[in-house]
Parts: C-alpha cells; sequence; structure tokens
C-alpha cells in the first residue's frame, strides 16, 4: 500500500538558530486520520509547515501518494495534493464566503464551479452564508470555511494546524465531527492539536513530538488513555 505521505528524517528550523526539527519523521496510510501532540515548543506546527512546503527542509524527504516532493516549493506540493489549513490568518476576513472559496480553486480554475457545488453540498452553513463576509462568521464556521478552501484544492491529503483552536467546547467537537466525515469521505488527515485527548480519540494513530524528535507513537485512542501520556502531555 503506498502511504498517502511520508515525511522522513525531516531537519528544518527558522534561519541561523538552532534547527526546530531534529530529524522527525511521520507517515499517514491511506484512510488514516493521524494527530499529532506534544509540549508547547516540540516542532509540531514546524513539522507541518515542512511537510506543506511553506519552510524549507535541511534534511529529510517528502512523499505524497509515492512521489517525492522534496524539491517542491508549496505550490507543487498543493499540486500534487496536499491542502495545508494554517492555524491563524487562514481565510480573507474581507472577503465573502464564496470569494474565498474561488480563489482557493486556483489549481483548477476549469473545475473550481463543480467544486464549489460540491462544497455547498456538504457544508449547507457555507451555501447560506455565501455572500457574508468571512470576519462576520464564527470562529467554528471560520474554521470550516478555512478547511473547505483546502477541500477547493481537491486535495488528496488533508494538513490541519490546530483546527479547534480557541473553539467553545461545542464548536470544537462539531469541529472533530467534520473532520471524522471528512475522512470517512477518504481523506487522510494529519493534524496538530491542542485538545490533545480529543484529537487522539478520533484518529487511527499519534505521534508525540519532544523536542523535534518522534518519541512515542501508537493508536491514537489507546495514547488518550495511556497514563504516562496522559501525566507526561495531557496534563493529568
Ligand atoms: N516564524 C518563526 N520564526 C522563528 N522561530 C519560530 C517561528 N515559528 C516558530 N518558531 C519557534 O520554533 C519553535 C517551535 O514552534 P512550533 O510552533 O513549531 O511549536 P509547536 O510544537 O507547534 O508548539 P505550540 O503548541 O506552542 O504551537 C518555537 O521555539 C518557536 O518559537
Amino acid at each position: 500500500m503506498t502511504a498517502a505521505l511520508i515525511a522522513e528524517g525531516l531537519v528544518a528550523g527558522y534561519g541561523a538558530a538552532e534547527q526546530i526539527l531534529k530529524g522527525a519523521s511521520v507517515a499517514v496510510q491511506p484512510g488514516e486520520i493521524v494527530t499529532i501532540i506534544g509540549p508547547n515548543g516540540a516542532g509540531k506546527s514546524t513539522l507541518l509547515k515542512a511537510v506543506a512546503g511553506l519552510l524549507k527542509i535541511a534534511e529529510g524527504r517528502v512523499a505524497v501518494a509515492g512521489r517525492d516532493v522534496t524539491a517542491q516549493d508549496a505550490i507543487g506540493r498543493a499540486r500534487a495534493g496536499l491542502a495545508f489549513v494554517p492555524q491563524e490568518a487562514n481565510v480573507f476576513a474581507r472577503l465573502s464566503v464564496a470569494e474565498n472559496l474561488s480563489i482557493s480553486g486556483f489549481l483548477d480554475p476549469k473545475g473550481s464551479a463543480t467544486e464549489l457545488e460540491k462544497i455547498y453540498a456538504r457544508y449547507p452553513m457555507l451555501a447560506g452564508k455565501r455572500r457574508a463576509l468571512a470576519r462576520s462568521l464564527s470562529g467554528g464556521q471560520r474554521q470550516i470555511l478555512a478547511m473547505a478552501m483546502g477541500l477547493m484544492q481537491q486535495p488528496t491529503m488533508m494538513l490541519l494546524d490546530e483546527p479547534t483552536a480557541g473553539l467553545s467546547p461545542r464548536a470544537a467537537e462539531e469541529l472533530f465531527a467534520a473532520v471524522i466525515d471528512l475522512n470517512r469521505a477518504g481523506l487522510p488527515v494529519l493534524m496538530v492539536e491542542q485538545h490533545a485527548v480529543e484529537a487522539l480519540r478520533i484518529s487511527h494513530r499519534g505521534y508525540v513530538l519532544v523536542a523535534g524528535r518522534n518519541s512515542v507513537e501508537g493508536a491514537g485512542p489507546a495514547l488518550a488513555e495511556d497514563p504516562d501520556i496522559r501525566r507526561l502531555f495531557l496534563g493529568g
């Protein structure tokens, strides 16, 4: 089986300072939700950025659906199938929902209208608010919009950086339900989450990243219930 994503031995950082990633690796198999947890500053967001091609890596390799994309920039990796939803500033606040979605179809302008209809069918909330400015949406609605913008790229693999950050427990639950829904429709997901227990419970597998390196990995629900993991990384 060809992995949906392989990132191997990534070394990367920001400029002259010490590298943040010191050889981190993750893999996502077709059909999986995989969550990366770990202490603040471990490099979780940095790992997603390095995979998405937004941060140059000094060492390592990235492959999407069996194709090596290490030499590709962010656009090349998007074309190869990766959609990255950043944690912050992930929608254009002053544009409408429809405009946000339309410009996200830039990889395939011809297919964009069809894709847009699929998205409105999947998320009736967005269809109902298509003329609303993105900044008028609730936090949860905005995260759905950001995810839908990723879907406009017709990805084979979704990268989500803390999709529930700043959301109420209820909105976070709805967002996780939307992630499960997408995954059941066949999309593999790699996410970084602060709501680690909830995220691991809905994940097939999880990785613990510590100081830029892999620590523990295992089945998501098992990690969520593991007493040592809970004590060390999940606040008791
Ligand atoms: N743009 C940047 N320029 C310089 N340093 C950065 C930048 N972004 C992140 N860092 C540093 O890289 C380290 C890892 O940050 P990263 O955001 O990847 O951590 P994280 O594991 O996602 O943690 P958190 O849960 O705090 O977001 C931190 O020390 C952070 O200060």
